[in-house]
């Protein structure tokens, strides 16, 4: 029988060396068996110990230690990709005791939080396997950085804090106890960030030098033991904002842990605060630092106008009249948040189409001064391009007054003026404008009202209400093709198909927020309701719907 470790590892003695191996050792050539075997001691990737179930293997290879626990490389079997095995001394009955918490740890899933897979006890020690973090700490990465960018600061807080809200959610709620920039790891490739080291607080209680959490980035009331809330995670998430900005660690001026609790049960901030001179972050660190009863919750610091997202509205498509525009809302800082949707320079306003989606609970309230102000800039882009070839000097001389159809005043004032002449160099927009004026005064073109409400047969083809959504809406047959691709990419091939659906379907298509709620309407018999303006009634509702 083959010797199990040298046909594992592929050993060579020198004179038998092959040249066929490819892995990791398969360049080395070892003068004696000893020699071999002193190596694979060393080899990182040599398999050490196995899980009671087999699942997982610990490799010979040492990620970190700290003052608790050693860590190391293994491998997850059987999805084969690698974790974190981590090794902790304790006594059985210890872990007896943590049952309960390794449950709750086990249900914790955020992309914010490591990720908990199993644990055991084996011979003096709490075995349990995390997700592996590949790029260290923050605390290592500011090091590594030396002052860190706001840009990048702003990210790794709202990453910290969606964990912070996720665990707070809980009831009770999960507190962590030992927030620090030590315990919060980074994936570099994509910038991650997750909060670490999850439920041995607990397990630290008792040990040789036992304090809970970290001195430095302790509440004052985990001093005064009288209990506390989660909110101890807030003040110790505003001391790793104050690390990351500063590049120091809180409270480095004291020599001990002593004269850390003496300055903190005063109420004395760490040096460090007083050099930081933005005003945003200063207010964000104070809050967090505040007296418990005053201080922030995770989602109010996460709120805070330092991290408010900012929405921005780019420009994905625009048909070559510059009329017809593919448009999106992306949160900066918020992952995967964004909305598309579809403008129509013609029929459409801005302050119109933010309120359709505020009312449809697509974008939140408070970014409507915002974005109906992204858009209307956009608009404003889009006239000035023309503008440049405007030589015959029809410049509007502001393009965006609206009119009671949501065309800028100024560019439909331009289009009549244009209207007999197909060789004037009109900006582009208000050539559109005028080629639809035409359309809609003969047969290609018309508005929803004027088509009558259809019934379709389930066994229908869906290209009868797709066509007949886009003709209702002024979208164009390109338009309609579109749709079509995206809901045959998805096997919808018949009313009936579409009829089956749930909202969450809808939401899957790809559709722009306009044409997913332009079909509905159209299918189930409504129009949509968008706020008009002109007609809104006392009390600020919408009395109106204009059956766009
Ligand atoms: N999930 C992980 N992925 C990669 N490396 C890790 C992971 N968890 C821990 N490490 C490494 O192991 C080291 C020790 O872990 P950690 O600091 O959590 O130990 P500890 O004894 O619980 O902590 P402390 O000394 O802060 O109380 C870390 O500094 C880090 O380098």
């Amino acid at each position: 029988m083959p010797d199990p470790i040298m046909s594992a590892r592929g050993y060579q003695s020198g004179s038998e060396g092959s040249d066929h191996h490819h892995d990791d050792d398969h360049d080395k050539h070892f003068s004696s068996f000893a020699e071999y075997i002193d190596h694979s001691k060393h080899d990182p990737e040599k398999v050490v110990e196995v899980s009671p179930n087999g699942r997982y293997a610990k490799l010979n290879s040492v990620l970190g230690k700290g003052a608790y626990k050693i860590v190391y490389k293994g491998i997850d079997r059987e999805e084969g990709y690698e974790v974190a095995w981590n090794c902790f001394q304790t006594t059985k009955q210890e872990y007896a005791e943590l049952s309960q918490e390794v449950e709750i740890l086990k249900r914790v899933r955020h992309p914010n939080i490591i990720n908990f897979h199993d644990c055991w006890y084996s011979n003096t020690e709490f075995i349990f396997i995390t997700e592996l973090m590949t790029s260290g700490t923050l605390r290592e990465y500011i090091r590594k950085l030396q002052s860190p960018n706001l840009k990048v600061v702003k990210r790794w807080c709202r990453q910290i804090l969606k964990g912070l809200i996720y665990l707070h959610s809980y009831d009770p709620p999960i507190i962590h106890r030992d927030i620090k920039c030590d315990n919060i790891f980074i994936n570099g490739a994509h910038g991650e960030v997750k909060i670490g080291d999850m439920g041995t607080a607990k397990m630290k209680i008792g040990k040789k030098y036992t304090v809970i959490g970290t001195p430095e980035f302790m509440a004052p009331e985990m001093y005064e033991e009288k209990g506390y809330s989660e909110k101890v995670d807030i003040y110790a998430f505003g001391m790793c904002l104050l690390e990351m900005v500063t590049g120091d660690y809180p409270y480095n001026e004291c020599k001990n842990a002593a004269q850390i609790y003496k300055k903190v049960t005063q109420g004395l901030k760490p040096e460090c605060l007083s050099r930081i001179i933005d005003p945003e972050v200063l207010h964000l660190i104070q809050r967090c630092l505040a007296p418990e009863h005053e201080r922030y919750s995770a989602q109010e610091a996460i709120e805070d106008p330092f991290l408010g997202v900012e929405p921005e509205v780019v420009v994905l498509t625009t048909n070559e009249a510059k009329n017809h525009l593919t448009l999106q809302v992306v949160f900066k800082g918020m992952d995967m948040l964004s909305v598309k949707f579809e403008f129509n320079a013609d029929t459409d306003t801005a302050e119109e189409v933010v309120n359709e989606m505020i009312e449809e609970a697509v974008l939140p309230q408070k970014y409507q001064r915002y974005i109906t102000h992204d858009i209307n800039r956009i608009l404003r882009e889009m006239a000035g391009t023309g503008d440049k070839k405007d030589n015959a000097g029809h410049v509007p001389s502001s393009p965006m007054p609206q009119n009671g159809h949501g065309l800028p005043g100024a560019i439909s004032q331009l289009s009549l003026d244009n209207s007999g002449g197909t060789a004037s160099p009109i900006p582009q927009l208000v050539r559109a404008a005028s080629d639809l004026n035409r359309k809609n005064s003969g047969s290609e073109w018309t508005t929803e009202t004027e088509l009558p409400f259809k019934e379709y047969s389930l066994d229908a083809p869906i290209e009868d209400l797709v066509n007949d959504t886009a003709l209702a809406y002024h979208r164009g047959p390109d338009k309609a093709e579109e749709w079509l691709a995206k809901l045959k990419n998805q096997d919808i091939m018949t009313i009936g198909d579409l009829r089956d659906l749930q909202d969450s379907d809808w939401a899957g298509f790809d559709l722009t927020v306009f044409a997913s709620r332009a079909l509905r309407n159209r299918l189930f018999g409504k129009s949509i309701k968008r706020p008009n303006p002109l007609t809104r009634n006392s009390s600020g509702g919408t009395t109106t719907d204009d059956g766009l």
